[in-house]
């Protein structure tokens, strides 16, 4: 996590209104001051995506308690079709726990999550793919001998009974393997790694490899994209390229869900962000309401709310002094 200074200062204001989940989001400000390119429109989007403000991701209640730590605690949330939201909160907060319930991997102690109708808490990884829901893992997890090309084609195949291991393993038929590669071929071409795609996934460069993991998440086709730190260990261009993808996927009709602690990054992305603290729930809004919300102010800057001073920061916005 960015430290305490100024974590709520970098981003410009977002446009306002918390009365619906579909609100706009902003450029992301280029590193080196430049206007960013517009962007090119919509990406992946497909007949039959759920329309967008459809509830996708119901959350309720949302438990886990590790001993004696309550990890997350009563987490509510629900999911529109094409939005984005973003949680974040202070180290420990919670977030990669709520996240892992959400996507399967951690049984919550109570509470529940249904993805477009079907229960996925504490279910297996296709159960939530077939349900149109995919994620992305804070550590790299790509197939170390497959290449670039193989690691997508196995995205293709989680919807099936098998998983991603599984699907590591499952042959196809020809004509199937052959539409199941020009599939994979002409996603590489989308996000620009078409020329990458018979190089071991393992050999290119780490924003590269971050690429691929999405790739292969999208080969899934999901209605919603879950990322779990996707800014981590890009640079600052890097960082922009998957911005512009993301709000491109999210005018296709998808949603996203990201976990993130670059916090300037998502306040200029999502459309709604959640804050988690001590695995509760403190706030939830568009960004600048976040970034006002005096709780949260407190939660990032280590003072209680009514420290006028500290809010007086939070609000200072670009350029203010921390
Ligand atoms: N497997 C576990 N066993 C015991 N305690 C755990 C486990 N996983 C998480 N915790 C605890 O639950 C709390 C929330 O952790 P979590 O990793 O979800 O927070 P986070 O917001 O993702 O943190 P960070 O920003 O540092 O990644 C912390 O107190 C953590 O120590």
């Amino acid at each position: 996590m960015r430290g305490p200074e100024g974590v709520l200062q970098g981003a410009t204001g977002a446009v306002g209104g918390a009365d619906g989940p579909l609100h706009g989001e902003e450029e992301l400000p280029a590193a080196d001051g430049s206007t960013p390119a517009p962007d090119e429109g919509p990406l992946l989007a497909r007949e039959g995506r759920p329309a967008p403000g459809t509830p996708l991701l119901e959350v309720e209640g949302l438990t886990k308690r590790f001993g004696g730590v309550t990890a997350v605690d009563g987490l509510d949330l629900t999911v529109y079709a094409g939005e984005i939201v973003a949680l974040i909160g202070p180290n420990g907060a919670g977030k990669t726990t709520a996240f892992n319930m959400i996507s399967g991997a951690v049984v919550p102690t109570a509470g529940r999550v249904t993805m477009a109708g079907t229960r996925v808490d504490g279910r297996k990884p296709h159960v939530f793919a077939r349900a149109g829901a995919t994620r992305t893992f804070q550590n790299l997890q790509l197939f170390s001998s497959a290449t670039v090309l193989g690691n997508v084609m196995v995205g293709r195949h989680l919807r099936s009974r098998t998983g991603l291991v599984g699907a590591a393993l499952v042959v196809p038929g020809r004509r199937e393997e052959r539409a199941i590669e020009a599939a994979a071929r002409e996603l590489l071409d989308l996000l620009g790694l078409g020329q990458d795609a018979d190089r071991l996934a393992v050999d290119l460069p780490f924003g590269r490899q971050r690429l691929v993991e999405v790739a292969r998440a999208l080969a899934v086709e999901p209605d919603l994209l879950l990322l779990d730190e996707p800014m981590a260990g890009l640079s600052g261009a890097e960082r922009r390229d998957l911005a512009r993808l993301l709000r491109r996927l999210r005018a296709g009709g998808m949603a996203i869900v990201l976990v993130e602690h670059d916090v300037e990054a998502v306040l200029a992305l999502a459309g709604r962000v959640v804050v988690l603290e001590g695995g509760v729930r403190i706030a939830l809004g568009t960004p600048e309401e976040v970034r006002h919300d005096p709780a949260v102010v407190a939660a990032y800057l280590g003072v209680e709310p009514e420290d006028s001073t500290a809010v007086a920061v939070a609000e200072a916005g670009p350029g203010g002094s921390s």
